[in-house]
């Protein structure tokens, strides 16, 4: 999988791109991303790549011409390598990305991501450019690129291998659907607090069902919502069932 991130800061990437899950996907050659700054493709001595708004108000706007070139380079540099790339803009006025569409945006074989700056960019760009508009959430960010990394993060710790252990992205929050159950680590005991007997028992079964009832309970206490969409087995229901009569004790 490729990404081609369209940014006038490509050094907030090294957040992503020298330490961690994704640095080590990337030196395994898992995934790739490259930096393409607007910038390279001004004509002018001062490389203008914003402007002022038309009809006025505060702020600045990153212009056309430059965000175009820019965007067909990063496809042209990706069809090189037989990617067909899609482009998305990340803004407020996206569709909210979840997990689901996460999965969606992991399993294509390459996008262009342009992390806007400023009050945002000439709307004819999104009209001839872009495929798909996203957000990260409904608050406003100083720029783009975080919400770019948060994408690419999200995305490239799904690819096969990336992670050390195949069940570690399944059983993530969300990815079934459900929110995580709780984890705990040494030591056994914390002042007056223990390690739930079950994950000492050695019975994989029982722990497994235990924590399934807990990421149940807490889905149903915490977003009640994911619930609605995800429906519920009569399995899950007698587990959940137990859970709230024990949390009502
Ligand atoms: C122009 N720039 C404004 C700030 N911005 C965001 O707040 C954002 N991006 O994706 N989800 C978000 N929320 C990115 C684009």
């Amino acid at each position: 999988m490729r990404f081609d991130v369209i940014t006038l800061f490509p050094a907030q990437f090294a957040a992503l791109t020298e330490e961690g899950v994704v640095a080590r996907a990337l030196q395994r050659q898992l995934a790739q991303i490259h930096l393409h700054t607007p910038r390279d493709y001004t004509t002018d001595v001062h490389r203008t790549v914003d402007d002022r708004p038309y009809g006025g108000g505060p702020g600045m706007v990153m212009r056309y011409t430059p965000l175009r070139l820019a965007i067909e380079a990063a496809q042209a540099e990706a069809a090189a390598e037989g990617v067909q790339s899609r482009v998305a803009y990340l803004s407020p006025q996206g569709e909210r990305l979840d997990q689901r569409q996460i999965e969606r945006i992991s399993a294509a074989p390459g996008w262009v991501l342009v992390a806007g700056r400023y009050e945002g960019v000439d709307e004819r760009l999104i009209e001839d450019c872009v495929d798909e508009e996203w957000s990260i959430g409904d608050y406003v960010l100083s720029g783009g690129e975080l919400a770019a990394m948060v994408v690419m993060d999200a995305a490239i710790r799904l690819l096969p291998g990336v992670l050390g252990h195949a069940d570690s992205a399944r059983q993530d929050s969300h990815s079934s659907g459900l929110l995580d159950c709780p984890h705990y680590t040494r030591p056994e005991t914390i002042g007056d607090r223990s390690v739930p007997e079950v994950l000492l028992s050695g019975d994989h079964q029982a722990i497994e069902r235990w924590r399934l009832q807990q990421a149940l309970g807490r889905t149903r206490q915490r977003r009640p919502d994911l619930l609605q969409g995800r429906g519920i087995s009569e399995v899950e229901q007698r587990l959940l069932d137990d859970y709230l009569l024990e949390a009502a004790r």
